[in-house]
C-alpha cells in the first residue's frame, strides 16, 4: 500500500495539459533464479536496453474530478492502425495508464480530474514492455502537470514499481542493470547504439504464463534428474539437464568481466552476440514451437551477394517478439527478408538502443 503525503505542498502548474513519452525495451541479459515461494516473483539480474519506439501519453486537466481514458493504435511510423482488442476490451480502471495517474494523485492527496489520451505503438503482450511504458509515461506526465514533486524526491520510481517489474526502467531509459523483480535499478554507461529488427508477432505471451512455464521446467527438471541418479547417468548430462531446466534459488547480482566486456566493446560483435541470454526463451518457446522457425530464418539470413548475417535472434523478455541484433541497415533489410511469409510474424521493426526514458515532449497552460 502507498503511504500518502501528508499534503501537497507543491506549487500548482499553470499548465492545463502535458505530453509525455516513454520507451519500450529488450533485456539483453535476462538471469531468472527459482522463486521463493511457489507462484511468487522470482528474482532476476536483467539487463534492459530502451528502444527507440515510444508510447505517448497526453494528460489534459478536467473541470471535475473524473479520470476519463481514451486511446488509439499507431504504427511505428506513426500511421493509423488497430488498437488490439486486449486493450479495447480492458477495464479503463485496470489500463496501466490510468493506474498510474490514479497513483500519483492519490499518493500526492491531489483532489483533481484529467483526459488520458494514449497512444499505443508498442505491440500488446509483446515483451516489449508497452503497458510499462505507457505507465511510466503517465507517472511523469500526472507529476509535472499537477506539480506533486514525486520525480524530484524519488518516490515516483516507487510508484512506478508497485506499478510493474519494468516500470521503473521505462521511466529510467538508457542501458540499466535489473536486480530483485527487476525493478532495483542500476544505471549503466549507454555503450555503443545497437541496432535491431523486432520481429513481432500476431498474438502476444502471458507474462505470468511464462514464468509459470518456467517453473514448471524447473520441476521437471528436478524429476529428470533424480530418474538419472537412480539410472546412474554421467555428470555431462546431468549438467545438461541442469542448464536447460532448472532456475537456481539465487541468480549472480553483478555482471561478470566478460558480459561488461561484451556490452561495452563496440568493436567486437562476437563478444556482443555472446552476452545476450534470457532464460525465458526455452519455457517461451514452450508455449510457442513456431517462433523457433522464425528464428531459424532470421539466424539464417544473407546479404544479397550472400555473404551470411553474423547475429544471434533472442526472445525479448517472455516473449513472443523475437530480439535479431544487426550491425548496419544492409543486414537489417536482410532479416527482414529472411523472415518473410512467416506464418505468424506480423511486423519486422528496426529500432535501436539505447535511448532515452520517460520525457516531457509537450506542454502548454
Ligand atoms: C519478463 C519481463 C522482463 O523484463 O518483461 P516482459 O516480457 O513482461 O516485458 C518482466 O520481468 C516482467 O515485468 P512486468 O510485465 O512489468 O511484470 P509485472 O506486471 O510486475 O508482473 C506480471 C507477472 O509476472 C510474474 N513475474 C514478473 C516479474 C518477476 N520478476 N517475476 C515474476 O514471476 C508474476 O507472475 C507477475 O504477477
Ligand atoms: N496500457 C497497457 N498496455 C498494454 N497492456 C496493458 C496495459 N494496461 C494493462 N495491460 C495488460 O498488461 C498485459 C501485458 O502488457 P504489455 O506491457 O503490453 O506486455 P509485456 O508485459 O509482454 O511487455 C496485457 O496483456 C494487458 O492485459
Amino acid at each position: 500500500m502507498n503511504t500518502p503525503s501528508a499534503a501537497n505542498t507543491a506549487a500548482p502548474s499553470a499548465l492545463t495539459w502535458v505530453e509525455a513519452s516513454a520507451p519500450a525495451k529488450v533485456n539483453l541479459i535476462l538471469q531468472c533464479g527459482a522463486p521463493a515461494e511457489a507462484g511468487g516473483y522470482h528474482p532476476l539480474t536483467t539487463v534492459f536496453q530502451a528502444l527507440s519506439l515510444r508510447e505517448t501519453v497526453r494528460l489534459q486537466r478536467r473541470d471535475d474530478h473524473e479520470l476519463y481514458l481514451t486511446q488509439e493504435a499507431r504504427t511505428p511510423a506513426d500511421e493509423p492502425a488497430e488498437l488490439a482488442a486486449e486493450l479495447s476490451d480492458l477495464d479503463p480502471a485496470k489500463h496501466l495508464a490510468y493506474r498510474a495517474v490514479k497513483a500519483v494523485l492519490d499518493y500526492a492527496g491531489i483532489d483533481a480530474g484529467a483526459n488520458i489520451h494514449v497512444i499505443k505503438r508498442v505491440p500488446v503482450a509483446g515483451g516489449m514492455a508497452g503497458g510499462s511504458a505507457d505507465a511510466a509515461a503517465a507517472l511523469l506526465a500526472a507529476d509535472t502537470l499537477f506539480a506533486t514533486g514525486l520525480n524530484e524526491s524519488g518516490e515516483l520510481d516507487v510508484l512506478a514499481a508497485q506499478l510493474g517489474a519494468d516500470v521503473p526502467f521505462c521511466l529510467q531509459g538508457g542501458l540499466a542493470l535489473g536486480r530483485g523483480r527487476g525493478d532495483e535499478l542500476t544505471a549503466l554507461a549507454d555503450g555503443p547504439t545497437r541496432t535491431w529488427v523486432m520481429l513481432t508477432n500476431q498474438r502476444g505471451l502471458s507474462t505470468p504464463g511464462v514464468f509459470a512455464q518456467a517453473d514448471h521446467r524447473h520441476a521437471l527438471g528436478l524429476e529428470k534428474l533424480s530418474e538419472l541418479v537412480e539410472a546412474e547417468g554421467d555428470i555431462a548430462a546431468a549438467l545438461q539437464i541442469s542448464q536447460n531446466y532448472l532456475l537456481p534459488a539465487e541468480v549472480p547480482t553483478e555482471l561478470t568481466e566478460a558480459q561488461s566486456r561484451g556490452l561495452f566493446t563496440a568493436e567486437n560483435w562476437q563478444q556482443f552476440l555472446a552476452v545476450l541470454e534470457n532464460d525465458l526463451q526455452l519455457p517461451a518457446l514452450d508455449l510457442r514451437p513456431d517462433l523457433a522457425e522464425i528464428m531459424e530464418q532470421a539466424a539464417a539470413a544473407q546479404l544479397p551477394d550472400g555473404t551470411p548475417v553474423v547475429t544471434k535472434p533472442i526472445i525479448s523478455g517472455s516473449g513472443p517478439t523475437i530480439a535479431v541484433p544487426v550491425q548496419n541497415l544492409a543486414e537489417a533489410e536482410a532479416v527482414k527478408a529472411a523472415v518473410q511469409g512467416s506464418e505468424t510474424l506480423h511486423q519486422a521493426i528496426i529500432l535501436t538502443g539505447p535511448v532515452a526514458g520517460a520525457q516531457i515532449d509537450a506542454s502548454g497552460e
